[in-house]
């Protein structure tokens, strides 16, 4: 049984385990458990696994009226984790982070299942710190997480990424057709997190003429809510070669096509970028928990291993920062080289051969 979600950044490694899991170990059965509403209730089955989802919410921090209804749907969400665990009667049950992993987690603890914790940042948020006292096993993705969880419990795999991210060899012809782009163009690609970063969006319009005059073509992550806007800009700028995307599903193809890589710096975002092996600029989101991605973004750039733009100077400033890799070919390398070096590639299988000691 999986469980969590709400964002790609705790989707995307729950389908790299149960994928891993099931190369291991085929025949296994497998339940996911999301909430409903939320990215995972399309995303899982798409992956091919079974979903269901919990009515959940999280609580605002600032005081909100939706705060009212938290305590009847966290016992609705409690009492239909407990009886799903009774039903599916899982031998194991791993967390992910995000809405679902707390109901669910706690009553596979309450009926004595053993739990795993897949916690892919360098902070962790409270409820993971609660599951983590009657956790068996806690995987995690940077050092240093004795801070927040028992450190005998602690194993440091790495964020477990998409096996088909890890093979991008020979794909470039492939995604340059898939996108629809031009071969002989440097291409940039934009990513904005599982959800779109308005910044990032802004910044990418503000300079999308410049990019375009100098020679770049754009592939442009921009995230659901900001498609119909930033779509409708691009047709009337009468630009040819920003090509803006509400979602790629086939992340594979965007990462073999990039020449250079503008990212947020969610965790999963970061993993799978070091893997890929290009030159990278983070832009970190700065309205999440305890500043957490410039964390993940600062583990790479103390290492020569990428660029940082910060959110507040991105706005008229990437055009320059992505040209100062692109017209330094040694510098292009040595980013390309570093961030390859802190890859964390044997992830997925490192988790699968953790539970497997759980269940045996
Ligand atoms: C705003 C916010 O709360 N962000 C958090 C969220 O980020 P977010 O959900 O953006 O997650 P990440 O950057 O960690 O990962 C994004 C995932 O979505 C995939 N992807 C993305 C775009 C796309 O078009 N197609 C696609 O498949 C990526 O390949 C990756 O697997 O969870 C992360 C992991 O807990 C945290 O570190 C982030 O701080």
């Amino acid at each position: 049984m999986i469980s969590g979600g709400g964002t790609g950044g705790h989707i995307y490694p729950a389908i790299a385990i149960a994928n891993a899991w099931k190369e291991r170990f085929p025949g296994s059965e497998f339940l996911f458990v999301g909430a409903e509403g939320k990215m995972e209730m399309q995303k899982v089955p798409e992956a091919g696994y079974p979903i269901t989802g919990l009515k959940v919410a999280g609580l605002q921090r600032s005081l909100s009226l939706s705060n009212l209804s938290f305590p009847f749907k966290l016992m609705s969400s409690l009492s239909k984790a407990k009886s799903l665990v009774k039903s599916f009667q899982p031998d194991v049950a791993i967390g992910v982070g995000g809405y679902a992993s707390g109901p669910v987690l706690f009553a596979a603890q309450n009926a004595g299942i053993p739990t795993l914790l897949q916690e892919q940042n360098s902070y962790a948020g409270l409820t993971n710190k609660l599951l983590s006292r009657r956790a068996k096993k806690i995987c995690v993705a940077y050092p240093g997480m004795e801070q927040f969880f028992p450190s005998e419990r602690i194993i440091y795999t790495g964020n477990p990424v998409r096996k088909d991210i890890m093979e991008l060899g020979g794909k470039r012809e492939l995604a340059t057709a898939h996108f629809g782009l031009d071969s002989n163009k440097k291409t940039l690609l934009i990513l904005g997190g599982s959800l779109g970063a308005r910044t990032i969006n802004r910044a990418v319009l503000a300079e999308m003429k410049v990019f375009e005059a100098a020679g770049y073509q754009l592939l442009w992550q921009c995230g659901k809510f900001y498609f119909s806007e930033m779509s409708k800009s691009v047709l009337e700028s009468g630009l040819k070669h920003i090509h803006v995307r509400e979602f790629i599903k086939e992340m594979d193809l965007a990462y073999a096509v990039a020449d250079v890589v503008v990212s947020r710096a969610g965790a999963l975002s970061v993993s799978e970028l070091s893997l890929v092996g290009k030159p990278v600029i983070f832009i970190p989101s700065p309205n999440v928990a305890e500043d957490h991605q410039t964390k993940n973004a600062m583990a790479y750039v103390s290492h020569e291993a990428a660029v940082l733009l910060k959110d507040a100077e991105a706005i008229g400033n990437l055009k320059n920062a992505v040209d100062n890799i692109v017209n330094d070919d040694a510098k292009a390398e040595e980013l390309a080289t570093n961030i390859k070096k802190l890859a964390k590639p044997d992830a997925a299988t490192a988790i699968v051969e953790t539970i497997a000691t759980l269940i045996s």
